[in-house]
This record gives C-alpha cells, sequence and structure tokens, in this order.
C-alpha cells in the first residue's frame, strides 16, 4: 500500500528521476500573470547546482507571441491575414523575451532567443548547426528559450503548432522529458477525469484528444498527443500537465502522479532517422508490393526497384516519401534515390544491365513507421 502523495517504487513514472535534459513547452493562454517567474523557480530549482556545465538542464519551447502582439498592436481580434498574424507576433515576441529576461535574471540564469522555421530543420546542415548553437548555450549555462519564426513563417514552412515544434527539437538536443503545460490538467477522458498514464497512444489517448476550443490555443489535446508520439520515439518521456500546478517540473521529475505520463519507447529512433520519419514532410509516394512490405518491415531490408509497384508526387533524389503497401498504408518513410519518373521507369526492374540490384530506398535512410 503506497500512501497518498508517495511515490510508488514500482510505477514507471520512477523513470522520470533519471531525466537531465527537459524541454518545458508552455502555451499562449498559460502566458500570463506571475507565469514567468514560477517557470524561472521551476528551472532553477531543477537544475540546483547542476546549471552551468552540470548534469541537468532546460530548454523552454515558449508560445504567446501572437497574443501578446494583438495586445499591443491594439487588435480587437486574432487578425485572419497572414502580414498581421506575423506583425503581432513581431511585436509580441519581444514582449515575451522581456518577461523571460527579467524573471531569469531574478534566479541568476540567462536566457537566449532562438528563433526557428521548419525550413530550418527540414534542412541538414541547417538543422546540425541549430544543433551546434542550442548545445553550444547549454554547456553556457543558458536556458534557450525556442519559438518559431512566425514572422517569416507561412503557411507552407510552418511546423504546426509549437507542440510539434518541441517534439522535433527533442531529438535534436537529446531530451529526455518533454513537459507540455497546458490549460488542462493532462488528457482528459469522456468524464472529464484525467488519465494518469498512456502505454498506448493508438487505443488509449487518440480517441480522447480534441481540438482547441479557446481561439487562444492552436493545436488542443489533438497536437500534443500527436507530439507525445514523435517525441516518446526519439526516447524522451512526455507529461502534459497544468500550467497553474505549483513546482510542477519537480513533481514531474520527483515520480508525483500529475499529469499524463507517456512513457519513452524502450527502442529509440536514432536522431537522423526521426528526422527522416517526423520532421521532413513526405513530397511525394513509392508503392510497394506484398514481397517488398514484408522485406522492410520484418528483415530491415531496402527497397528495390523489383518491388516498386508505382510512383506518386512530384520530388527531387534525396527527398522524403512515403512507402504505401498494396491495401493503401503507409509503412514507412524514407529517402528517395531516385527522381519520380527514374523510379517508374526501373518499377518491377530486377536487376540494371549491368547486373547490379537498383536501390530505391537504401535502409539507412528508411523507417518503418509503428503500426498504430
Ligand atoms: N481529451 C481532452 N483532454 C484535455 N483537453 C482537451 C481534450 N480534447 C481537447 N482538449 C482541449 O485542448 C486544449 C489545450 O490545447 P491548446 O488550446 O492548444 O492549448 P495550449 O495553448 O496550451 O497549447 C484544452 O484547453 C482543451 O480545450
Ligand atoms: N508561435 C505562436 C504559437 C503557436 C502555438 O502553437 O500556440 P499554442 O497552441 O498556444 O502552443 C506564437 O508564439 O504565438
Amino acid at each position: 500500500m503506497v500512501e497518498p502523495g508517495a511515490v510508488d517504487p514500482s510505477h514507471p513514472r520512477v523513470l522520470l528521476a533519471k531525466t537531465r535534459r527537459v524541454i518545458l513547452k508552455i502555451g499562449s493562454k498559460s502566458l500570463t500573470g506571475d507565469a514567468w517567474d514560477r517557470l524561472a523557480e521551476d528551472v532553477a530549482a531543477y537544475r540546483g547546482g547542476h546549471g552551468k556545465r552540470g548534469a541537468r538542464s532546460v530548454v523552454i519551447v515558449s508560445s504567446g507571441a501572437i497574443a501578446h502582439g494583438i495586445q499591443k498592436l491594439g487588435l480587437k481580434s486574432r487578425p485572419k491575414d497572414i502580414a498581421w498574424l506575423q506583425a503581432a507576433a513581431a511585436a509580441g515576441q519581444s514582449i515575451l523575451m522581456q518577461r523571460y529576461e527579467e524573471a531569469f535574471d531574478k534566479v541568476g540564469i540567462p536566457v537566449a532567443q532562438v528563433l526557428l522555421t521548419h525550413a530550418d530543420l527540414a534542412d541538414r546542415a541547417r538543422t546540425n548547426n541549430a544543433r551546434g548553437a542550442l548545445g553550444a548555450l547549454l554547456e553556457a549555462g543558458c536556458v534557450p528559450i525556442i519559438n518559431e519564426n512566425d514572422a517569416v513563417a507561412v503557411e507552407e514552412i510552418k511546423f504546426g503548432d509549437n507542440d510539434q515544434l518541441a517534439s522535433m527539437v527533442a531529438p535534436l538536443v537529446d531530451a529526455d522529458l518533454l513537459l507540455l503545460l497546458s490549460d488542462v490538467e493532462g488528457l482528459l477522458d469522456a468524464g472529464g477525469r484525467r488519465v494518469p498514464l498512456v502505454r498506448s497512444i493508438a487505443t488509449e489517448a487518440r480517441p480522447l484528444a480534441g481540438g482547441s476550443t479557446s481561439g487562444v490555443g492552436t493545436g488542443g489535446m489533438t497536437s500534443k498527443v500527436e507530439a507525445a508520439r514523435r517525441a516518446t520515439l526519439a526516447g524522451a518521456h512526455v507529461v502534459i500537465a497544468h500550467a497553474r500546478e505549483p513546482g510542477i517540473l519537480g513533481r514531474v521529475v520527483g515520480g508525483e502522479d500529475v499529469g499524463t505520463f507517456f512513457p519513452a519507447v524502450p527502442q529509440r529512433l536514432s536522431a537522423r532517422k526521426h528526422w527522416i520519419a517526423y520532421t521532413l514532410r513526405p513530397r511525394g509516394a513509392i508503392l510497394v508490393d506484398r514481397g517488398a512490405a514484408e522485406a522492410i518491415c520484418a528483415r530491415n531490408r531496402s527497397i528495390l526497384a523489383v518491388g516498386v509497384l508505382g510512383v506518386r508526387g512530384t520530388f527531387q533524389p534525396g527527398d522524403a516519401v512515403s512507402v504505401v503497401d498494396p491495401d493503401g498504408r503507409e509503412i514507412a518513410r524514407g529517402l528517395c534515390r531516385l527522381s519520380p519518373s527514374d523510379a517508374a521507369r526501373v518499377a518491377g526492374q530486377k536487376r540494371e544491365e549491368d547486373g547490379e540490384e537498383i536501390v530505391v530506398i537504401h535502409r539507412d535512410d528508411l523507417v518503418v513507421l509503428p503500426g498504430e
């Protein structure tokens, strides 16, 4: 029998005590009043004496630029026009940073602003630059404050929302915990009760999650659950919790039963494979026969032209594509070596004229998607 409020040593939440690198994502609706001070105190308590060159570090992914910009520019409601949304984001971002500067200054922790677009993370060289910069900031004892660079991001290069951005940053900084702070105490079931633990995202979380209702937040619970799926595959535990819970970070890593806990998968994807499957957007599709589908899923093989039935979309050699089985299910994603016309030309062909097998997607560039 475990005392109320005590940590059950057999519960998977004990895993959280080992976390060393945390991403704290905070939503627009929660960044009001003394939210910044409470975040700064939580981060300072978590890092303790371990901040500078130490064992524990924190990255913040912060929303709220547009909401603050709307107020600052005296707009009556959230603009529909993209240029006005960008203007609001630019005006609000500097307010956000001012609040972070003031709050973290009080606890003696330096902060640094990092603004990213999806196009930055879709390019391997730029991703590596971002990784280097974030690594240097953490080594210097800083807390990087990341937001989407909304002032230049148009629909095609948007992350979706900051829950997704946070899940793409997780493998970049090798985070072992993503804490999604919102205005709800976690994932709620149909009766409004908090779900404490999710082992299967497909069966236990997705059916419960809905969109955002307020007009201030962006993706709702659907987006947080999708972010949890991506981050857990990168080896990070995920907790969704209420931003107003006092001392939330310390309580989560202390194993307390707060929020909704999604344990990391035991076999994480490498950062590069995670990037191929969950940061890049598929530009087209390679349709494969049953033999090729089985070879990829069960035997970790490359996709050879002999198993290709057809090609869809317009893409360049090296772009990400979906791999689709004869039932129309997306079973994998990978980097296609050929252009669509070359892939279509060699489809079904056993070998090149010189006798070589024709690799369409090499297994090093191929990620089988979990069957959910
Ligand atoms: N099953 C659910 N459990 C909890 N919240 C849910 C659920 N389905 C939809 N939501 C909505 O998701 C919202 C949180 O997401 P969002 O509005 O995007 O917030 P944030 O700005 O914090 O990212 C909640 O306020 C709630 O209205
Ligand atoms: N980048 C936007 C936030 C986008 C977003 O995802 O918002 P939210 O759903 O409140 O986390 C901003 O700073 O206003």
